[in-house]
């Protein structure tokens, strides 16, 4: 069989069960796939000896009929993530030559299950961002055009190099991590899945931190059954991540049944915002019609403080942001500036800094530690923690009266074009996280699934919000929404 690399994880864990095809040949025709997707960008390390060596590993397990399976199948690994002895830069000039000497418990975990590891994903500078513009690599661009308009679209962000390289089929899937949104603002903008499970399911060990309380690793997939099936291996307790939820993993996919008769959906009338395209208001109304038709009922309901959401977010996740970052003072990793004659240790970090961070980690950075300092640590950083308990309160009411999940459009927009957004306006980019950042906010599972296109035939995604630790009842929801949507786009080979 040709063109290996299009397949899904389920199908091609059945082909390899089957024997009809090895992990070897799979993995070749990936690293294929990948090698010539230069335009794209998405892949910035490649690791074809450590894919091939996974690979041919795995076809031994295979053989003895004992595999887990996940067991062959090639994925594409978020640059954030430290993968022992190969290049973990999260993005950053900061991190320039440093080979992490352990592996994050994730990588480790699929590595365990068989998984092979294809190369490091292109992503925003520590994953700060909505359009991977910010990366020292230089931006991932999405396999999507806008009909024949040759413009370079962004395949969103920060997972920007996951999205693409799943959707362009350079793998088949990818990791991704989600502090604001960062794996389903670019699953809904490349017509991938990406779900972001309950902060705790999955250890952030070995994951670069950018704001503890809200970053959560996911898997990025061309399917819904795709995402169950990785979720399970990357998921479980971990005794060195002390966030990690002590909860066994259920097998997410044996509940995809498809059957959501009598489940409660609630729309939030929150979510309705002023200026939001027609394309997207029409893709949320089919939405609620598909889940209806799938014997679901639909609930108006409301989440009063979602407009404080973004606030909050951009100032709790600087505030977090400018502690972890911290510790890159040119002493423990990577880069460090060249000193001139008399400079001391402050200058050694003040240059450090200032060559290795990007403008936009720069000004997280400086907005983290002035909502942090003692004269305005009351009015922004506690007021905002005040407004998260109270947005977490909101979603623990309506789950608390029967609502089983909820539905809203996953992002604001269709793919934009890099350069496009307005860079002297960081407010413009941040308005890309309006519906996912609340998820984070309240420690909630939420997937995008793509559902649609835009008049342009761009993809378009919707979200569902569920109950903590549901993941299984989320992603079956996402099941029947999928089922119904039968989305099929493929962007068009031009790279
Ligand atoms: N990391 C994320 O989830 C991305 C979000 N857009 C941010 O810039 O914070």
């Amino acid at each position: 069989m040709t063109d290996l690399n299009t397949l899904g994880l389920a199908e091609a864990r059945d082909k390899l069960r089957a024997k009809e095809i090895t992990s070897v040949d799979l993995t070749q025709a990936c690293l294929d796939a990948a090698e010539a997707s230069g335009a794209l960008n998405a892949f910035v390390h490649h690791t074809p000896d450590i894919a091939l060596a996974q690979a041919k590993a795995a076809d031994a397990r295979l053989a003895t009929g004992d595999a887990h399976d996940m067991c062959g199948l090639p994925l594409g690994i978020k640059d954030l993530f430290c993968t022992k002895g190969v290049a973990s830069q999260a993005g950053s000039a900061i991190l320039e030559g440093f080979k992490p000497e352990y592996e994050s418990t994730i990588t480790q975990n699929l590595f365990d299950a068989g998984a092979v590891m294809l190369g490091k994903l292109n992503m925003d500078e520590f994953a700060m961002g909505s359009s991977n513009e910010t990366s020292v690599y230089g931006n991932a661009v999405s396999p999507w055009r806008r009909g024949n308009d040759d413009t370079a679209l962004t395949p969103g962000g920060s997972s920007g190099g996951s999205a693409a390289a799943v959707a362009a089929d350079l793998c088949l899937a990818a990791t991704g991590t989600d502090t604001g949104g960062s794996i389903r603002q670019p699953a809904a903008f490349t017509g991938t899945v990406g779900i972001k499970p309950t902060y705790g399911r999955c250890s952030r060990w070995g994951v670069v931190a950018f704001a503890s309380s809200l970053d959560q690793a996911g898997p990025m997939t061309k399917s819904v059954r795709d995402a169950a099936i990785m979720l399970e291996a990357m998921a479980g307790h971990d005794a060195k991540d002390s966030t990690s939820a002590e909860l066994a993993v259920p097998n997410f996919e044996a509940m995809l049944t498809g059957d959501i008769r009598g489940k409660k959906i609630g729309i939030p009338k929150e979510y309705h915002m002023d200026g939001m395209p027609e394309d997207i208001e029409a893709l949320w109304a089919q939405g609620r019609e598909m889940l209806k038709a799938a014997g679901a009922e639909i609930v108006d309901i409301s989440l009063p403080h979602t407009k404080y959401a973004l606030p909050a977010y951009y100032v709790i996740a600087p505030a977090e942001a400018s502690s972890n970052l911290a510790r890159y003072d040119g002493v423990r990793y990577g880069h460090r500036a060249n000193l001139a004659a008399g400079d001391g240790i402050t200058e050694m970090y003040e240059k450090t800094r200032a060559e290795g961070f990007g403008h936009e980690v720069q000004r997280r950075v400086m907005v983290g530690t002035y909502v942090l300092s003692a004269g305005f640590y009351d009015a922004y950083y506690n007021r905002a923690r005040r407004v998260r308990a109270l947005i977490k309160r909101d979603f623990e009411q309506v789950f608390a009266a029967g609502i089983d999940a909820i539905l809203t459009p996953a992002t604001p927009s269709a793919a934009f074009g890099l350069g496009e957004m307005d860079n002297e306006d960081p407010v413009k980019m941040y308005l890309n996280d309006v519906f996912t950042v609340t998820v984070n906010l309240a420690g909630l599972p939420g997937i995008s699934v793509p559902t649609g296109v835009d008049h342009q035939g761009l993809p378009l995604g919707l979200q569902l919000i569920g109950r903590p630790w549901e993941e299984g009842d989320l992603l079956n929801t996402a099941y029947a929404l999928e089922t119904a949507a039968g989305f099929v786009a493929k962007p068009g080979k031009w790279w």
